[in-house]
C-alpha cells in the first residue's frame, strides 16, 4: 500500500483525487490538506507521496516543504518558472531517494498532444496554441500551454528553424496574445468548459489541427495515479507525465 496526502483536498482537482486514491485497492489516504492544513499534518499522518493540486502561489513552498519531510511529490499545480524548477532541482540534492513529479497537464490525451506538436512543429511554417478553460482558472496563459509552446520552441530551435511568420506591427490591445519563446498563446475563458487546447499549424494551403479536450476532470485521474505509483521509482525531479510513459 501507498500511504497519500493530498493538498487543496477540497478543491476542484483535489476532491477528485481523494475519490480515485479511495477507489484504488493499493493507495490508502493518509491526509486530505487544505488552506487552513499544512505539509506536516501529512508528515504526521505518514504520508509516502502527496499530490499537489492548491495554487500558483503555495504550491512551490509546499513542494520544498514536503522535501524536509522526506515525502514524494506528484504536482498538477501549475505557474512553475525555470527559477522555481531550480530551486527544487537543487533543493532535492539533499535527499537523492526522493522524487518530485511536477506535470502541467494529466491527462493522457494532453501529454500525447504535447509530444505530437513538438513532432509536427519542425515541419509547418507557422504555429499558433489556443487554449480554452472555465472562466474559475486564476492563471494565464495555461501551464499546459506553457509547457506546449516550450516544446514546440524547442523542437523548432532544435531544426534550425524562425519564429513563426507575422506581419503585425500595430497591436495596441494585446490582441495576437501572449508570446511564450517565440510561440503565440492565447487563452478563452468561457463558462462550461473545462480545459481543452488546440495546435495550429500551417504551411501554404495546408492546415495541420491537434486537438486535446478534458470534458471531465476525471480525465486527469488516471494520469495522477501514475504519478503517485511511480513518483518513488523516479528520483529527482522530473517535468511532465510523459518522462514517466514509454513514448
Ligand atoms: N496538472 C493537471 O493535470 C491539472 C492542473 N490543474 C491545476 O491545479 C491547480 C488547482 O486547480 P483547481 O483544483 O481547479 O483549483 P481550486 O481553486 O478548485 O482548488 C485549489 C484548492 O487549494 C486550496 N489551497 C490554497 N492554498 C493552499 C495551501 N497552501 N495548502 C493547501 N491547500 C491550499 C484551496 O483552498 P481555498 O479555496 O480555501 O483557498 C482550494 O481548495 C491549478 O493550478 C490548476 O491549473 C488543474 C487541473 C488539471
Ligand atoms: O486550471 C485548470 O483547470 C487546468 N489547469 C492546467 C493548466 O493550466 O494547464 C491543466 C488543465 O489545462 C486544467
Amino acid at each position: 500500500m501507498i500511504s497519500v496526502a493530498v493538498l487543496g483536498a477540497s478543491g476542484r482537482m483535489g476532491s477528485h483525487v481523494i475519490e480515485a486514491v479511495n477507489g484504488a485497492p493499493d493507495l490508502e489516504l493518509a491526509a486530505a490538506v487544505d488552506h487552513d492544513g499544512s505539509v506536516a499534518d501529512a508528515a504526521r499522518a505518514g504520508a509516502q507521496v502527496a499530490v499537489d493540486f492548491t495554487v500558483p502561489s503555495a504550491t512551490e513552498a509546499n513542494v520544498h516543504a514536503l522535501i524536509d519531510a522526506g515525502i514524494h511529490a506528484v504536482v498538477g499545480t501549475t505557474g512553475w518558472t525555470e527559477e522555481a524548477l531550480l530551486r527544487v532541482e537543487e533543493h532535492l540534492k539533499e535527499r537523492p531517494e526522493l522524487g518530485v513529479l511536477i506535470a502541467p497537464n494529466f491527462a493522457l490525451g494532453a501529454v500525447l498532444s504535447m509530444r505530437f506538436a513538438a513532432a509536427a512543429a519542425r515541419y509547418f511554417e507557422s504555429v499558433e496554441i489556443v487554449e480554452l478553460h472555465h472562466p474559475d482558472k486564476v492563471d494565464a496563459p495555461s501551464g499546459t500551454a506553457t509547457h506546449t509552446a516550450m516544446g514546440i520552441a524547442a523542437a523548432r530551435a532544435a531544426a534550425g528553424i524562425g519564429p513563426s511568420p507575422d506581419a503585425t506591427t500595430h497591436d495596441p490591445e494585446g490582441a495576437r496574445g501572449a508570446v511564450i519563446e517565440g510561440v503565440h498563446v492565447h487563452a478563452v475563458r468561457l463558462r462550461g468548459l473545462v480545459a481543452h487546447e488546440e495546435i495550429l499549424l500551417g504551411n501554404p494551403g495546408e492546415q495541420l489541427t491537434i486537438r486535446t479536450d478534458s470534458f471531465d476532470r476525471v480525465s486527469f485521474m488516471p494520469g495522477v495515479l501514475l504519478g503517485v505509483r511511480e513518483v518513488a521509482r523516479h528520483p529527482g525531479l522530473t517535468v511532465g507525465l510523459d518522462g514517466y510513459m514509454a513514448l
